[in-house]
């Protein structure tokens, strides 16, 4: 996952094309601005998708998705296999170029999807204090292992760690960035139900410190105040976009 963790940049690129117009907006929640300033959390947090398009090996896969985020707001991204999910995740945290539309990160991003990014080799604390040192958040190792439940696999290498446990593992890492924005892609795959407990109370501290996340989930996932988006609209206007235009060839 090393290469899935970035400082925050802005991308702009201008959109290909104005039909892209619907637009989803979560509804405001509780957890706002004022709470962000209240924690002393990070100075500005924020997320903008705009009438973003993606393609990838050679197919629109969706098109139109515009997507405005603040500090203490979450969304689930819910859609059928290959409408594009974790592709949008890819595209949000800058490691996939949009095809059409613009996204604006404001605050450090982290996406944890399924790689894992930890040396193997190494005790499972000791793979996750490599980051947490080049972070300058060593301090916080050890609330990290605990909001995942981890304490007692600190000492095992990360080989021999389960699905579930380094699923949990690379959630972990997600505390411990310090990144104020979470891309969170089947976050729940692979949890036992006091894992998902565990997520769920983390993903809540997180929006009350000021934190955005975005989660792609086929499973049921507890989020404050969060709204659910369905890709397969966007994923059907790209469908039909690329049946126009094969009819005008
Ligand atoms: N590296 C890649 N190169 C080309 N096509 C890709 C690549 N990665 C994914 N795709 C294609 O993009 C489409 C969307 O994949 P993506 O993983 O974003 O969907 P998803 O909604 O997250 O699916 P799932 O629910 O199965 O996780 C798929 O058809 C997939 O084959």
């Amino acid at each position: 996952m090393g290469g899935n963790w970035r400082r925050a940049r802005t991308s702009r690129r201008p959109c290909d094309d104005p039909r892209d117009r619907p637009s989803f907006r979560p509804v405001g929640c509780r957890h706002g601005r004022a709470r962000r300033r209240r924690t002393g959390g990070w100075s500005l947090t924020a997320l903008t998708l705009d009438r973003l398009a993606c393609r990838r090996g050679g197919r629109l896969l969706f098109t139109g998705l515009s997507l405005d985020l603040r500090a203490g707001q979450a969304i689930r991204i819910t859609g059928a296999n290959g409408t594009g999910k974790s592709s949008l995740l890819r595209v949000a945290a800058g490691l996939l170029a949009p095809f059409g539309g613009t996204v604006v990160r404001e605050g450090r991003t982290a996406l944890a999807d399924e790689g894992l990014a930890l040396d193997r080799d190494l005790p499972l604390a000791d793979a996750l204090g490599f980051w947490a040192r080049l972070d300058g958040r060593a301090s916080r190792l050890a609330p990290a292992l605990a909001a995942l439940g981890l304490e007692a696999l600190a000492p095992v290498p990360v080989r021999m760690l389960s699905t579930g446990q380094r699923k949990r593992a690379v959630l972990a890492r997600a505390v411990l960035s310090a990144a104020p924005i979470w891309l969170l892609d089947e976050p729940t795959n692979g949890l036992d139900a006091d894992a998902i407990a565990l997520l769920e109370r983390a993903c809540a501290s997180h929006l009350e410190a000021g934190g955005l996340i975005v989660a792609a989930t086929h499973q049921p996932l507890a989020l404050p105040g969060a709204a659910t988006l369905d890709l397969t609209p966007f994923a059907d206007a790209a469908r039909a976009r690329t049946m126009a235009e094969d009819d005008d060839d």
